[in-house]
C-alpha cells in the first residue's frame, strides 16, 4: 500500500521532505500540496505532479490524502495539526508543534478525545546516528552517571528581519531542549540565561549570543551555548561529563586533509547537510509506521514538554544577567503517551 500525502507548506524543510519521499524513501507519494505562496507551490507540484489546493484546510479534508505534513511556518501549525485530528488523519508536523504551550496542550486535550495517536512533531535530531551513538553510550553506564552537559548551537548567520527576540529560544534551542531529555532520560526542574559580549553580526532586538542553564530532575546541570551568527559554519556540538568518563557527540564524516601547510577538516555550514541521513530515516520511519496505524515518534507530549521548557527560557531570558532562576513544571504525563 502507498500512502498518499498532503503537504502543508512547499518552502525550505518541505521541498526536501518532498524531494525524499519522492526520490528517495519508500511506502508513500505526495499527491497534494498547498502554500500561500501561489508561484512557488506550482513549480513544486509541476515537479511530482500533485494536485494544488487552496488552503492547508481543503488538503486535510481531501478524500485522497491519507496522512499531513505540516511544513509552513510556525505560527500555522497549531491550526492545522488541530485540524488532522478533527479529521482523524496522521500528522507529522515539524517543530514547533505550536507557539505557545497553551497551543500545544489543546493539541493534546484534541488528540486524547480523538483517543488514538495521530500526532508525531519532527524532533529529528533523535534519528541522527551520532546522538544514537552518544545515547548508547550514556545508557550503557561507559561513563557512569552523567553529571554535567555542555552543548552549542551555532547557525552561521540568520535571516534578517525574519529572526529576532525569543526565537534562539523557540526556533534554534528547542532541538536541544528535546534531544537532551531523550538522551539523558530525565526532565528538566529550572532555567536561568547569561548573556555573553554580544557579537558585532547580531542585529539590534537579538542577543547573541546567549546562554542557558538547566537543571534536571536528577541534578543535571546543562550549559547550553546559542550562537546563530557565529560566521564559520553549522556547528552542533554536545558533551556529557559522568562519573567516570566524558562522551563527546562525534563530529559528522570528514575527510582529514593535509595540504598547503595545513591539517584541515572541512565543517559543514548547513543544517539540512548536517542532518540529512536523521531527516531520512525520520520520515521513513513515519511512513512505516503510519502505514501499520502506529505513531511511535517524537509525541505531541514531547512536543508540549518543549513548548513549557522554551517558555521557561524565554522567561529566564527576558531576566538574562539577573540570577533569576525559572522554574520549570510539569503534569504528569498521561497515561495515553506512556
Ligand atoms: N527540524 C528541523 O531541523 C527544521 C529545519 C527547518 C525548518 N524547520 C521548521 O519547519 C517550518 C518551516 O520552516 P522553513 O525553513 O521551511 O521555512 P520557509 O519560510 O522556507 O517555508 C515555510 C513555508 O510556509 C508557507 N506558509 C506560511 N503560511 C502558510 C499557510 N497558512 N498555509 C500554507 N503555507 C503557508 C510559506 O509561504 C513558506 O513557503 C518551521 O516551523 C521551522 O521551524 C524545522
Ligand atoms: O537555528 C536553526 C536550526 O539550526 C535548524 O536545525 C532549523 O531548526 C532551523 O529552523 C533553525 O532556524
Amino acid at each position: 500500500m502507498t500512502l498518499r500525502v498532503g503537504v502543508i507548506g512547499t518552502g525550505a524543510i518541505g521541498q526536501e521532505h518532498i524531494h525524499r519521499i519522492t526520490n528517495k524513501l519508500t511506502g508513500a507519494k505526495v499527491v497534494a500540496v498547498i502554500d500561500v505562496n501561489k508561484e512557488q507551490v506550482q513549480a513544486v507540484a509541476e515537479k511530482i505532479d500533485a494536485k494544488i489546493y487552496e488552503t492547508g484546510h481543503d488538503v486535510i479534508k481531501a478524500e485522497d490524502v491519507d496522512a499531513i505534513i505540516v511544513t509552513s511556518w510556525g505560527p500555522t501549525h497549531e491550526e492545522f495539526v488541530l485540524a488532522s485530528i478533527a479529521a482523524g488523519k496522521p500528522v507529522f508536523c515539524e517543530k514547533p508543534l505550536a507557539v505557545t504551550a497553551e497551543g500545544c496542550k489543546r493539541i493534546v486535550d484534541a488528540e486524547i478525545a480523538h483517543g488514538k495517536k495521530l500526532v508525531q512533531v519532527g524532533f529529528m535530531r533523535r534519528y541522527d546516528e551520532s546522538y544514537r551513538l552518544l545515547k548508547e553510550t550514556i545508557d550503557n553506564q561507559r561513563i557512569g552517571e552523567p553529571l554535567i552537559v555542555h552543548c552549542a548551537h551555532r547557525n552561521p548567520s540568520v535571516p534578517q528581519g525574519l529572526y529576532y527576540g525569543a526565537m534562539p529560544i523557540v526556533d534554534t534551542f528547542i532541538h536541544e531542549i528535546d534531544v537532551l531529555r531523550w538522551l539523558l532520560n530525565d526532565d528538566y526542574v529550572s532555567v536561568q540565561a547569561i548573556s555573553p559580549r554580544k557579537t558585532r553580526d547580531a542585529a539590534e532586538d537579538l542577543q547573541d549570543p546567549l546562554m542557558v542553564l538547566l537543571e534536571t530532575k536528577k541534578g543535571i546541570r546543562i550549559n547550553g551555548e546559542i550562537f546563530v551568527n557565529c560566521r564559520y559554519g553549522y556547528d552542533i556540538q554536545c558533551q556529557v561529563v559522568g562519573e567516570t568518563g566524558v562522551a563527546n557527540l562525534p563530529e559528522p564524516m570528514s575527510v582529514l586533509m593535509r595540504s598547503e601547510a595545513k591539517l584541515s577538516t572541512d565543517i559543514l555550514v548547513d543544517w539540512k547537510k548536517r542532518f540529512i541521513d536523521a531527516f531520512d530515516v525520520e520520515i521513513q520511519e513515519w511512513i512505516n509506521d503510519t502505514l501499520k496505524g502506529e505513531v511511535n515518534g517524537p509525541s505531541a507530549w514531547d512536543g508540549y514538554f518543549a513548548a513549557v521548557t522554551a517558555d521557561a527560557c524565554v522567561e529566564a531570558m527576558e531576566a538574562m544577567n539577573s540570577g533569576k532562576i525559572v522554574p520549570i513544571s510539569m503534569p504528569e504525563c498521561p497515561k495515553f503517551y506512556l
